[in-house]
């Protein structure tokens, strides 16, 4: 049965639930309090709820984590759209948490700015700790982590900070052509959708993206879908994966 994604304002509420910050300069309630952060994420890797005496609300469930992988134009975004639809995730785009950081002209958003530009990959720490936020705001504990990591670096750094791995990694594979065609039909005025960043973007993923589906298939947590036919023909090989594991991830 679909679960729906809580709306905004029961997300906003969860700050609240958390601990004053007593080592930020505003004293209001902080979710960059270390303390409460160890505490989220020593529940969320143990699997063990916390109690009320640990300073925030119980939580009852471990994190469910999906990485999804795939070339750029591969249709990522598209289907994670109906797994969100069917299965009820929380859909995490890497991609999409660093445009919002442009868009916000936060500490780093120039620096995101040319590295999307240039099609490379925007530092681990950044990028981590953008997941890192959305993961705590979320009342939604099953993730679907899009378009990272892309490097071994970024999956290291992913494992290391969140202490935790993927239940599952989806690829979609897709050849270069088809990926070059629909980036350029996209028309959603990116900045790294015009031919020259494409093609550096398509090096990247070769050189640094494969290394990581490779590791997540010896480590048999890889699901590699083909990417060429209809967004409903894809699902559909999407669907079972997920069906198999709806009991494990409620
Ligand atoms: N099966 C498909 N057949 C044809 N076009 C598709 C298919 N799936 C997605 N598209 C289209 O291709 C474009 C790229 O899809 P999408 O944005 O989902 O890819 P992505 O893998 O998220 O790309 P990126 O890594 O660049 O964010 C979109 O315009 C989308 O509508
Ligand atoms: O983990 C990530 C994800 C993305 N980037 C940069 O953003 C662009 C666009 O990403 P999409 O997933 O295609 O939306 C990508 O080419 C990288 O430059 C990143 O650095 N790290
Ligand atoms: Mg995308």
């Amino acid at each position: 049965m679909p679960v729906s994604k809580k709306p905004i304002a029961n997300r906003k509420r969860k700050r609240h639930m958390l601990p004053s910050c007593r080592s930020c300069s505003t004293h209001t309630r902080c979710l960059l309090h270390e303390a409460s952060k160890q505490q989220i994420w020593k529940m969320f890797t143990t699997g063990i709820p916390l109690q009320e005496k640990d300073g925030i609300f119980p939580r009852h469930k471990a994190p469910f984590i999906t990485f999804v992988l795939g070339g750029p134009g591969s249709g990522k975004g598209t289907q994670c759209a109906k797994i969100v639809e069917t299965f009820g995730f929380n859909h995490l785009s890497a991609g999409d948490l660093l445009r919002k950081e442009i868009a916000s002209n936060s500490e780093y958003g120039s620096m995101i700015l040319d590295t999307i530009k240039e099609g490379k990959i925007v530092p681990s720490e950044v990028t981590v700790k953008l997941l890192r936020r959305e993961m705590e705001l979320s009342d939604n504990h099953k993730f679907l982590i899009d378009g990272f990591p892309r490097s071994e670096e970024n999956r290291r750094a992913f494992e290391e900070i969140m202490e935790a791995e993927p239940d599952v990694v989806l690829f979609f594979d897709c050849p270069e052509e088809e990926m070059v065609k629909r980036v350029l039909n996209r028309n959603q005025g990116r900045v790294d959708d015009n031919i020259d960043t494409i093609k550096k973007r398509l090096k990247v993923f070769e050189a640094l993206n494969i290394p990581v589906i490779d590791h997540y298939a010896k480590r048999g947590k890889l699901h590699k879908i083909n990417a060429v036919g209809s967004e409903d023909e894809i699902f559909e090989q999407v669907r079972p994966i997920f069906a198999a594991y709806q009991h494990e991830a409620k």
